[in-house]
């Protein structure tokens, strides 16, 4: 008989549930007047999955505490803290209360905000604050989630964040019409003077020949960046009878199509253009995208709008474009440093109309109001139902708390900038397989003994389906194979980079099954090459370690040990007995498990001829005494046995 291991880890469990509807949990908590248009009215609402660790997983530090129960005034110890670093309106506060201890500290240097950190679980933030990788450091793996109140992130170190398994999340649609509608007022500004007028006017002057404007109706403008913001311009600027183009290599023409506006190149979008507005995100791409050669290609006496970020324009080259006659005038929100310094050189430009970052400054978009569209005329005709949800306006304090308790209750998170955005319909139909995919990850990594470490994972998902997104999949086996041997937390963010860092590659490969395609998987099989095996019956003919399970009426089923089939299913923890195949097996290890106390769940054999080898694996609801395995284990027919906790 080999000798007798006995292996037992203790792991995390994964907890998912559906969305909640903020204002039947929280009744009297919301106006009347602040609707959750998104949640309820649209279909394709995103969510990611976040995985909580089990109560009592000491090694890790449990981001998602209890959730409260009926009272919110259960014990303030247990809530999660969440520090808001930067205003935030009301209603927003009063959800976030209701679920966390909630410390609003404005204006913190960036010092105090590292201090801060290291006692928050979740921080939110507008564009002010820099959330740099020296916070994430700072916050000693306990800060999980960082809520931008807004639509830009480039004040958040994505990376850094991802690195350290943090979720970041955004409030991307309550503030577009905000955002488009202060586009619109600097472009009428800026064409009739308004801003010099008034200030001319305030020192005495009555300047009327200096301050003629140029008329916009029959102009060209060019939209660059056509997203939320960018397409509502363009709807405004066209009422306003211009010819509108747009630039956006992402965009979509449909969009642009019932619109009426036309996608152009970059080169013609901005050789062509009267006036250029910028609608496109800061990033490594877009930086300084108007620089001196953007600037030379432009017509003589184009004029400029920057309501996106300071930074996608090299500030330099724009001064030097006003001087030399190519730009005629600027209207700027956003600056490269903000505040900008008071004797910044554009700011002070008498060609140039400034505000402080006023884009998304609007009682509606912070503080929340809701919007007839009965009673809105603009394009009646074309009102998409993307633009109706555009219109009925969340604010934004309500978008990002609603994001970041979901987060931290380990459940659905709204608008996960960092990890993969998974549609909610297909969410709900992956959710047992998620549970799937991590307790194959969990057995599997629990069944190596030793040899050169686990570093190849093969993972074969068979479906019928075309498209399979396996993002989910592979983050949940990640997270099931290295939780148990790192002291590691591991979610759908930092899945992947921490597998990377730690030298393990996950090869997916894909068997298509003919026939229905109903169900998204028929199976998964997880296999683990290169490594010993402290149940070599674990190991397939070709010497990997090997579980293969399947979902059956919603609940996943392992299926397959090695070269063995069984069918059990994946809950309390598993024994798994390799045994010469021989009459009253099953009733002498069930007898000894109920002397010792331990339930059985349930229990299946898989052999490859009668009489031979075969496997047997046992469900149990207890973990059974260290004795009570070696009593199993003298069974004279047993020749290995493994206690495997999933
Ligand atoms: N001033 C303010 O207070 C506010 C500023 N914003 C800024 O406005 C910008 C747009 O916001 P949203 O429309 O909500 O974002 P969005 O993500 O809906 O749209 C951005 C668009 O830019 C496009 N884009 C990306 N790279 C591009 C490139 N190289 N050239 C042209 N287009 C490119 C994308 O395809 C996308 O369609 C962001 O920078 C955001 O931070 C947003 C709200 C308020
Ligand atoms: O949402 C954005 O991208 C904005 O720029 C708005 O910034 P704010 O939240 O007003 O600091």
């Amino acid at each position: 008989m080999a000798s007798l291991k006995i292996h037992s880890l203790k792991t995390p469990s994964l907890s998912l549930s559906s969305k909640w509807n903020l204002r039947s949990s929280f009744p009297g908590t919301f106006p009347n007047n602040i609707r959750f248009s998104r949640s309820q009215q649209q279909s394709h609402r995103f969510f990611v999955v976040t995985a909580a660790p089990a109560p009592g997983s000491s090694s890790k530090k449990p981001i998602v505490p209890a959730a409260p129960t009926s009272s919110p005034s259960s014990s303030s110890s247990k809530k999660p803290t969440v520090l808001v670093a930067e205003k935030l309106g009301e209603a927003g506060l009063a959800l976030l209360r209701h679920h966390a201890n909630v410390d609003c500290c404005y204006n913190l240097s960036p010092e105090e905000l590292r201090i801060k950190v290291a006692h928050c679980d979740a921080l939110i933030v507008r564009s002010a604050t820099k959330v740099n990788r020296t916070v994430f450091e700072s916050s000693g793996g306990r800060l999980k989630v960082i809520g931008r109140a807004g639509v830009g992130i480039d004040n958040v170190d994505l990376a850094a964040a991802t690195e350290h398994g943090c979720l970041v999340v955004n409030a991307p649609t309550a503030n577009t019409i905000a955002a488009a509608e202060h586009g619109i007022a600097l472009l009428t500004a800026m064409a009739r003077n308004v801003a010099q007028a008034d200030a001319s006017m305030k020192s005495g002057k009555w300047q009327r020949s200096k301050n003629v404007g140029v008329s916009l109706v029959g102009k060209r403008i060019a939209v660059l960046g056509f997203g939320k913001v960018g397409s509502e311009v363009a709807r405004r600027a066209k009422g306003l009878g211009m010819h509108v183009i747009a630039h956006d290599p992402y965009a979509p023409a449909d969009l642009a199509h019932v619109i009426g506006v036309e996608l152009v190149g970059l080169k013609e979008a901005i050789a062509t253009a009267d006036f250029i507005s910028l609608h496109m995100p800061l990033t490594p791409a877009t930086s300084k995208m108007l620089n001196a050669e953007a600037f030379s290609k432009m017509k003589k006496g184009v004029r400029i709008i920057n309501v996106a970020r300071g930074g996608v324009i090299d500030e330099d080259a724009l001064w030097r474009a006003l001087n030399g006659g190519i730009v005629a005038q600027a209207a700027l929100d956003v600056f490269s440093e903000e505040p900008p310094s008071k004797d910044n050189k554009l700011v002070q430009h008498e060609k140039v109309t400034v505000t402080p970052h006023l884009g998304a400054s609007t009682m509606e978009a912070q503080v929340g109001c809701s919007i007839d569209i009965s009673t809105f005329s603009l394009f009646p005709d074309k009102v998409t139902k993307r633009s109706i949800g555009m219109f009925l306006q969340e604010e934004v304090a309500i978008e990002i708390a609603e994001a970041v308790v979901g987060a931290l209750k380990g459940e659905l998170a709204a608008t996960a900038v960092n990890a993969p955005m998974v549609p909610a319909e297909v969410l709900n139909e992956l959710k047992p397989y998620v549970k799937l995919a991590e307790k194959l990850g969990r057995l599997a990594v629990q069944l190596v003994s030793g040899g050169r470490g686990v570093k190849t994972v093969k993972v074969s998902y068979t479906s019928s389906r075309a498209e399979l997104d396996t993002r989910l999949l592979r983050a949940m086996i990640t997270k099931g194979i290295i939780e148990p041997i790192c002291n590691v937390y591991v979610n759908l963010v930092n899945a992947d980079y921490t597998a990377k860092q730690r030298g393990l590659r996950i090869m997916e490969e894909r068997i298509y099954l003919d026939g229905s395609s109903e169900s998204p998987l028929e199976s998964i099989e997880v296999q683990i090459a290169n490594v010993e095996s402290k149940f070599a019956s674990a190991k397939s003919s070709v010497g990997e370690i090997s579980v293969k399970g399947r979902v059956k009426d919603g609940i996943p089923r392992l299926t397959k040990v090695g070269s063995f089939g069984v069918d059990v299913s994946l809950e309390g923890s598993i024994i798994l007995c390799s045994q010469v195949d021989q009459p009253g097996m099953i009733g002498k290890v069930g007898s000894i498990l109920g002397e010792e106390n331990v339930n059985v769940s349930f229990m299946s054999v898989g052999r490859i001829a009668p009489r031979m080898h075969a496997v047997m694996a046992i469900g149990v609801d207890e973990q059974p005494r260290k004795e009570s395995l070696k009593r199993i284990g003298e069974v004279p027919a047993i020749e290995e046995l493994v206690f495997l906790k999933l």
